[in-house]
């Protein structure tokens, strides 16, 4: 149905994607995860041209969707796209935004569009908000009127781009109950998400991304219980943990603290790694805080249940030195702390990120 072949994409000297390959069959759900700047939303702008891609093709059903013979508006209604940030006609009524694309694009008449829009609207639970405008709904709403907006075009595949990102945490699950009903009508969808338990049991296929290129794809059990390459294995250890973005030396280690204590719980760590791991992060702080005018450090912390180890990860940027090259310390320093309590210690210099890696 969809085709991508040789897909690169460059802002300026940004290679934001980086010859991508991949085709989606009728009824097929994809999920597309990977870290914040990998291209994700960009590889979805370019199949629905909303970018304009530096080398590659996408064809869909045969058709090449870059040639300049394309009727784009025809491909945009065939796949059509939910945002992040809904996209609503705010001087349009709910039931108008349903409607002006039918009227206007497939020559619908009033009536036949509004008939429509009013079956889809009940079909997101939205039935009563039909002349509502959007700015009286709330923002799981909006979001769902978007999917409705989508669902009057009737597209053939359907792109969402995090559609959750912008919701409030309780308004997530009414979301993705559309688009899980959706999926399980037999729509094709690709949806770029960071709902990783949304991901897992909505989609046949899950694509991992990074760098700008799909670095692993497999079914999700496969992706999110055996993944087979190191970075595909390292995010998805990362997603299960917590992390901290440390942007100055005033940092609330008190709230830390709470967090690691929460993190442990929920993971059923015994007492002593909690105790290993308060000592270990206060140590750590200790260690990084004179750096922390000049950089910043995100440490992730992580449990893996298969094996059965806790890791911590610490990103800084910056020139930092070495931490680990001081061999000989006085007992109680904090390096030596966090070498006694740690398995395994690994420090990585990179050209803009230096990576601490402990493990226990
Ligand atoms: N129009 C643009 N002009 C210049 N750079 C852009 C443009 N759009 C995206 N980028 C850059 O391309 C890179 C990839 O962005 P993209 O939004 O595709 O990533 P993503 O994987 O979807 O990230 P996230 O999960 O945070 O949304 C980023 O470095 C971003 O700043």
């Amino acid at each position: 149905m969809i085709k991508v072949e040789h897909l690169s994409k460059n802002f300026g000297n940004l290679v934001v994607l980086k010859n991508v390959n991949f085709e989606i069959s009728e009824g097929e759900v994809i999920s597309i995860i990977g870290p914040s700047g990998t291209g994700k939303s960009t590889l979805l702008r370019c199949i629905n041209l909303l970018e304009r891609p530096s080398a590659g093709s996408i064809s869909i059903d045969g058709v090449d969707i870059l040639d300049s013979r394309t009727d784009v508006p025809k491909i945009r209604q065939k796949m059509n796209m939910v945002f992040q940030s809904f996209n609503l006609f705010t001087h349009l009524s709910v039931i108008e935004n349903l409607t002006i694309a039918p009227i206007k694009l497939l020559g619908k008449s009033k009536k036949d569009a509004e008939h429509k829009a009013l079956n889809i609207l009940a079909m997101v639970g939205l039935a009563e908000k039909a002349y509502n405008y959007p700015d009286e709904l709330s923002g799981g709403q909006k979001q769902r009127v978007a999917i409705a907006r989508c669902l009057a075009m009737d597209p053939e595949i359907i792109l969402f781009d995090e559609p959750t990102s912008s919701l409030d945490p309780t308004m997530v699950s009414e979301v993705l109950s559309v688009i899980r009903r959706l999926a399980k009508e037999g729509m094709t969808m690709v949806i770029v998400t960071h709902e990783m338990d949304f991901a897992r049991d909505v989609s046949n296929r899950v694509m991992y991304m990074d760098e700008g290129v799909i670095y692993e794809e497999g079914s999700p059990e496969q992706i999110f219980e055996n993944p087979k390459k190191e970075k595909t294995r390292s995010f998805i250890n990362r997603i299960r943990g917590i992390n901290f973005h440390i942007a100055s030396p005033a940092y609330d280690l008190c709230t830390m603290n709470i967090e690691i204590d929460a993190f442990c719980e929920k993971q059923i760590l015994p007492l002593k790694i909690r105790r290993n791991l308060l000592t270990i992060f206060q140590n750590l702080l200790d260690i990084y805080s004179p750096f922390l005018f000049a950089t910043h450090l995100d440490v992730t912390l992580s449990y893996s249940e298969k094996k059965q180890r806790v890791e911590l990860v610490c990103e800084s940027t910056g020139d930092i030195s070495d931490l680990l090259e001081k061999n000989s310390l006085p007992d109680d320093s904090p390096l030596s702390i966090i070498r006694g309590l740690t398995q395994n210690i690994d420090y990585r210099r990179g050209v803009d990120k230096n990576t601490l890696t402990l493990v226990l």
